[in-house]
């Protein structure tokens, strides 16, 4: 198994590169990665299987991390058992050994090296405050698994009880045999029903503690990353944190219903049924022990095989899905570039590779399944409970898993042993039965404890993943604070002595020092070179980061000391360059700027964004759904829906990040139009790239190297001939062109 930043290494040929390229990207300027991996293309190798110099580097780099990381977790079995669980928290760190590659100063190649990524731990704690409310459900289902497994202990006693009426009958026949039969017969069948009622009532409330208990973590965990940092965002990727809440939780309630109710059951069954054999025949109890660590020990070493080609089946068919998914999510780029057919060919050569792996698979369980047939004495189980995941079409191999393997062996060897004190009357031969069925259930519950290791492992990493980020706090606080009444607040805005890095670029200052005021109602542009540090002044306006040094003042007040709510939701408005809509209706799009906005605030809203007319012209109106991220508007549109949003809250501070940047000119006109009605009475922060957009702007500041080098309007700045006039010089010479 392998852990690169998030453990999804393995899913598709390109994501693995991209994998490697998130991880290195992360680490700042040191990786060279990047460079390796926009010059090749993500999808080098899995679209032309040559890859190219580069990609096929990377991925060697992948493949041996992989290996080396499987290696890694095929721990002996035999050490599991004598470890046991007090190694398991320990492991679950130990499997999470990070590969990545690094840049060799000296001949500018990769080269592996270990991670420092800190590994989370599982924090006992936060699971007992989910438990906690589902204890009386838990402790229940606790009770009923634990009698559902001493009844079982039970039955292979009732069924000697059982043998040795049929015995004797036959021996003696005399007797009235139904009558005789007819007691442990009936006292069988009741334990098998109550059993079987026990075992129901234990897996219902087990589910029901799951999922409240998954229910309740994805809620806590959402929440806690919805609470966090923009600079969070900025360091981990959407993909592994929607991978934590969904598949690292399915995989931890999975452990956990498994744990309780197998490993239980298990425990119960080993010791109880050892204690039973012991009663039965001690003679024959001491050569199970020794003989049994040995039958299950190849069993488990064939089943972890059979896991490993199921595990790999699966990667390859989660990789054939992730080449689809990537073709589908872009698919106007597939579209635009005719990539239709290479898009075809990268999918069914995926596909047919997961073919001829199921189909590996399925010839392994055969085999497994022919020698076990060989073996005479079968216990059927289902492969899903071991790990194994059969695609393969044929049922009768896909259903059924005989895991004791060699039981021939033991079965054989307990007959001839047990026979031997038969004949001495050592024993009877409803012992003999009771002994085998015992001995099998003994076997099968040292096979599943096996199995279970392996899932608490697996279990305690993903908890471990999820936890990390519960117990994660955010710097920048939503909550608390002071607010300024909305009578007496004048929107001045001071940026003093700014200085800035990002967190993920600690090393590369964006702003030095930096001093703007805005004053209250009027409109500062700012302008300058593309990464002079522009958009970083508006998002240090909305408080995404906190400045290195220096102070971010609202009226004079520190904004760090203010009511972070209110002043995203009620001070500041945020229209940027690519609005992102969310795929409801346009009423709801724009009342997410104020939830609590009646409908006729949300139509004055869109009237002044100049919105209201073509959303009207569409046959449902305001409840025209927008499709993913408003793919079913124009850009104009969009833009405009968004102004609206931010004007619904009537904000005192508008900010506009190159909002017209992306139109074409007569959708510019309309929004600039909106824009123009919508800065009217409030102070105004635009980022422009094109400058004929603020010539009107009551002062317009010229940014360079972190710094505003040249202030004041457009006409005494073109007056100075300095960077301004340079900047409109060089627009208009590529206007032109
Ligand atoms: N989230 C981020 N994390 C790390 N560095 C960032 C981040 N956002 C921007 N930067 C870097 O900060 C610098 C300034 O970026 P910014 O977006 O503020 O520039 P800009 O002047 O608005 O550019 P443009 O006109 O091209 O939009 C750039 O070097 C950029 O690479």
């Amino acid at each position: 198994m392998i852990q690169l930043l998030c453990c999804r290494l393995s899913t598709t040929a390109p994501s693995q590169s991209r994998s490697f390229y998130s991880l290195c990207n992360k680490t700042g300027d040191k990786w060279k990665l990047s460079r390796l991996y926009t010059s090749s293309g993500p999808r080098a190798y899995s679209s032309s299987q040559q890859p190219s110099s580069a990609v096929s580097r990377i991925w060697s780099l992948t493949q041996r991390a992989f290996r080396h990381s499987s290696t890694r977790s095929n721990n002996p079995l035999g050490l599991k058992f004598l470890l046991g669980p007090a190694v398991l928290t320990v492991s679950a760190r130990l499997l999470f050994h990070v590969a990545y590659c690094k840049a060799d100063k000296n001949n500018n190649t990769l080269v592996e090296v270990t991670a420092k990524v800190p590994i989370p731990d599982f924090k006992w704690h936060i699971l007992w405050e989910f438990v906690k409310p589902q204890l009386f459900a838990l402790v229940c289902a606790v009770v009923l698994a634990f009698g559902a497994a001493i009844l079982n202990i039970q039955i292979p006693l009732m069924l000697g009880d059982l043998v040795n009426v049929v015995a004797r009958h036959l021996r003696e026949n005399t007797g009235n045999y139904i009558s005789e039969i007819q007691g442990p017969a009936l006292k069988l069948l009741g334990l098998y029903g109550v059993q079987g009622l026990l075992t129901s009532g234990y897996i219902i409330l087990l589910s029901r503690v799951g999922e409240r208990v998954a229910a309740d973590m994805r809620k806590t965990l959402f929440a806690s990353l919805l609470r966090q940092d923009v600079a969070f965002f900025d360091a981990n990727k959407t993909g592994q944190l929607v991978n934590r809440l969904t598949a690292d939780i399915q995989e931890f309630k999975s452990s956990f219903k498994l744990v309780i109710s197998q490993g239980l059951r298990s425990i119960t069954q080993t010791i109880g049924c050892f204690v039973s054999l012991y009663i039965i025949s001690p003679k024959l109890t001491g050569l199970t022990v020794i003989v049994l660590p040995c039958l299950v020990g190849a069993g488990a070493l064939i089943g972890s095989f059979l896991r490993k080609l199921s595990r790999l089946a699966q990667e390859q068919v989660a990789k054939a899905t992730g080449v689809a998914d990537e073709a589908l999510g872009n698919v106007r780029t597939v579209k635009a570039f005719a990539m239709e057919e290479r898009e075809l060919q990268s999918y069914a050569y995926e596909v047919d590779k997961s073919c001829e792996m199921n189909e590996n698979l399925g010839t392994g369980i055969a085999i497994f399944q022919g020698l076990s047939n060989m073996a005479l004495n079968c216990e059927c189980l289902h492969y899903e409970r071991f790990g194994i995941h059969c695609d393969a079409e044929c049922c009768c191999i896909s259903d059924l898993l005989i895991i004791p393997f060699l039981n021939a062996g033991i079965v054989l060897g307990t007959i001839f042993a047990g026979g031997t004190l038969i004949s001495s009357n050592e024993m009877s031969p409803g012992d003999l039965m009771s002994f085998l069925v015992a001995s099998q259930t003994v076997q099968r519950s040292l096979a599943s404890i096996s199995i279970l290791f392996g899932q608490v492992v697996r279990g305690i990493s993903s908890g471990a993943r999820v936890f990390e980020y519960l117990s994660l706090q955010p710097t920048i606080l939503l909550c608390g604070g002071g607010r300024i009444p909305y009578h007496s607040l004048t929107g001045r805005v001071d940026f003093l002595n700014i200085s800035f890095s990002y967190p993920t670029r600690p090393g590369h200052e964006v702003l030095k020092k930096f001093n703007l005021t805005l004053p209250p109602c009027k409109t500062v542009a700012v302008v300058g070179e593309s990464g002079g540090g522009k958009s970083t002044v508006a998002a240090l306006l909305e408080r995404f980061y906190d400045p290195t040094s220096g102070v971010v003042m609202l009226d004079g007040l520190d904004i760090r000391t203010l009511d972070l709510s209110w002043l995203r939701g009620q001070v500041i408005g945020f229209i940027n360059q690519e609005p992102v809509l969310f795929g409801s209706s346009i009423m709801e799009n724009i009342r997410f700027g104020k939830p609590d906005a009646t409908d006729a605030e949300v139509i004055s809203a869109a009237k002044q964004a100049n919105a209201h007319r073509f959303i009207t012209s569409f046959p449902d109106g305001y409840n025209t759904t927008v499709g993913e991220r408003g793919v079913t508007l124009s850009g104009g549109q969009k833009q405009r829906i968004a102004i609206a949003r931010a004007l619904i809250k009537n904000p005192s501070i508008l900010v506009l990040d190159e909002a017209t940047s992306a139109l074409d000119a007569e959708s510019e006109r309309v929004v600039q139009e909106a824009l123009d009605r919508a800065t009217r009475g409030r102070t105004v922060l635009i980022i422009a790239h094109r400058l004929s957009t603020i010539q009107g702007a009551d002062l317009i500041c010229v940014m360079s190297n972190g710094r505003v080098v040249e202030a004041g309007t457009h006409l005494e700045l073109l007056g100075k001939g300095g960077l301004y006039s340079d900047l409109i010089r060089r627009q208009k010479a590529e206007g032109q062109k």
